[in-house]
């Protein structure tokens, strides 16, 4: 399979190896398959496959060059996970079925790509002969930073760098990623917001002489961010694996059509989602579920991409995003991958912060996806009633997704059955997860919060939520975002 990136008006291609590796295209675009894998399968016997298998498939379909996948993918998903099916399915709750993508190590859904990501990695240096040491940058809004660090932790020639902002995540992200230490790992916090990380991480990247400099240095940069084609594959696994789990619960038989609803802010979950459609997984629609920042709900709804507004920090950080890196991917297949007109809008979102669709490529996203948001106290509200309704416990971000959900349903009557995806942990979030269920105005902070907040689950506290009162925080470091350059240059 080869892969070429988006803003490539000459369309040059380049092999999985080199596209997993690299991460970003030289030019600033994204790689994409040149052409897009139409593999023959048998959708029943598929979704029947323990995970692992059916990972192993899906990473033979864009990756077919490694050899090695299948115990990539056992190593991927195996003990380090606290339940066998590795995204385990809800049975109806509230309505809908919740897709837990949070039972690795770092408690989010993260975790899927970022276990797998490592050891395609590893089986990418090997069969290309790259010595280069690998440098993985990456911008986080809470989430990604502490998988990757997880992932990476102590792998041989690698180094990570995170860079996360400072008062943009809630107190367990903040512990859990301080807490991840190894000599090859380097969290930084800054004093801007996630979208300034990523910006200037894409700028790093790209800057010619910093690349020369790390190519003198028998050194390259990658990407541990859904930018890298390597950390989204893996994520396309989790549709087929909930499709399966919906077939075994008896709600649909193979072939029927399915919603998912996917709280994003990057669009890289969401996107694998729409990857998942176009390999033949029965979607009906994909419902991407905004919070307050919710700069997707209006491009879904209107056809213009507008960040120029208020950055808000919100009880979902995660998804305190405002540009959403893999839209480009879906854009591209929008515009039947006409690679001038991606670079201009990307020309236009950066100079003038906007752009806007064709209404026939409006109408053609309108067929798939449809989209949401909620506020803050929505999110409050909406993790109180599934909790009142069911005794469930979701995270902030969940409920972002189960709002929209109950909203969308509310005003399309759509009966497809829906999957929810859980994409983290309540435990990430226990301070506003308490104040919802428990009207606590002042609710106990970090791991008291954690320990107060388990007195209302029916369920034991996971591995990975134990940990948590081991981890030993290193100090922090704080950078204003223009240093970001030099604090690399300096760490690696
Ligand atoms: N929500 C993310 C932001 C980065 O998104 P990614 O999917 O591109 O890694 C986070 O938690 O860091």
């Amino acid at each position: 399979m080869k892969f070429r990136s988006t803003r490539d008006v000459t369309a040059q291609a380049t092999d999985a190896l080199a596209a997993i590796i690299q991460g970003l295209a030289v030019d600033g675009g994204l790689f994409v398959p040149v052409a897009f894998p139409h593999p023959n399968y048998d959708l029943a016997t598929l979704i029947q496959q323990p995970y692992q298998l059916i990972a192993q498939q899906v990473f033979g379909w864009f990756f077919n060059e490694l050899s090695g996948l299948e115990v990539a993918a056992t190593k991927a998903y195996g003990s380090q996970w606290d339940t066998p099916s590795i995204t385990p399915l809800t049975k109806q709750i509230a309505g809908n079925y919740y897709l837990e993508l949070f039972h690795g190590p770092t408690l989010a859904f993260k975790d899927v790509a970022l276990q797998a990501l490592p050891q395609l990695m590893r089986l990418a240096k090997e069969q290309g002969r790259n010595p280069n040491e690998t440098i993985i940058l990456t911008a986080t809004s809470g989430d990604t930073g502490t998988a990757a660090l997880r992932g990476f932790k102590n792998i041989l020639g690698t180094q990570v760098v995170v860079f996360y902002p400072q008062d943009g995540i809630s107190p367990i992200q903040k512990l859990q990623m301080l807490g991840q230490t190894g000599a090859n790992l380097h969290v930084v916090g800054i004093t801007g917001n996630f979208d300034q990380a990523q910006t200037r991480v894409k700028q790093i990247f790209n800057n010619p002489q910093i690349r020369q400099q790390l190519a003198q240095q028998k050194q390259q940069f990658s990407s541990a961010n859904s930018m890298n084609i390597g950390r989204l594959i893996p994520q396309i696994t989790y549709y087929f694996s909930a499709y399966g789990q919906l077939v075994r619960q008896g709600v649909i038989k193979v072939g029927e059509k399915i919603n998912f609803s996917v709280p994003t802010g990057n669009f890289g979950d969401i996107l694998a989602g729409y990857y998942a459609k176009k390999l033949g997984l029965p979607i009906h629609k994909l419902i991407c579920a905004s919070n307050v920042n919710h700069v997707l709900t209006d491009f879904f709804q209107t056809g213009t991409y507008d960040r120029q507004r208020k950055f808000q920090v919100t009880n979902a950080p995660s998804m305190d995003i405002l540009v959403s890196s893999n839209l480009e991917r879906l854009l591209f297949d929008a515009y039947r991958q006409d690679a001038e007109v991606i670079n201009k809008l990307m020309q236009q979102l950066q100079s003038q912060g906007t752009y806007q669709v064709t209404p026939q490529v409006h109408k053609w996203l309108q067929a798939t996806f449809a989209a949401g948001y909620a506020t803050p106290n929505q999110v409050q509200a909406e993790i109180r009633r599934v909790y009142e309704q069911a005794n469930y416990l979701i995270d902030p971000h969940t409920a972002v997704g189960s709002f929209v959900t109950q909203q969308y349903q509310a005003q399309t009557n759509d009966q497809h059955p829906c999957v929810i995806l859980a994409t983290a942990s309540p435990y990430k979030f226990p301070e506003t997860v308490l104040t919802a269920i428990n009207s606590q105005t002042n609710p106990p902070s970090g791991l008291a919060a954690i320990e107060t907040l388990a007195k209302f689950d029916t369920k034991p506290l996971t591995t990975g939520v134990k940990e948590l009162f081991v981890d030993q925080p290193q100090s922090q470091l704080t950078i204003a975002p223009p240093e970001m350059t030099t604090t690399v240059l300096d760490l690696i």
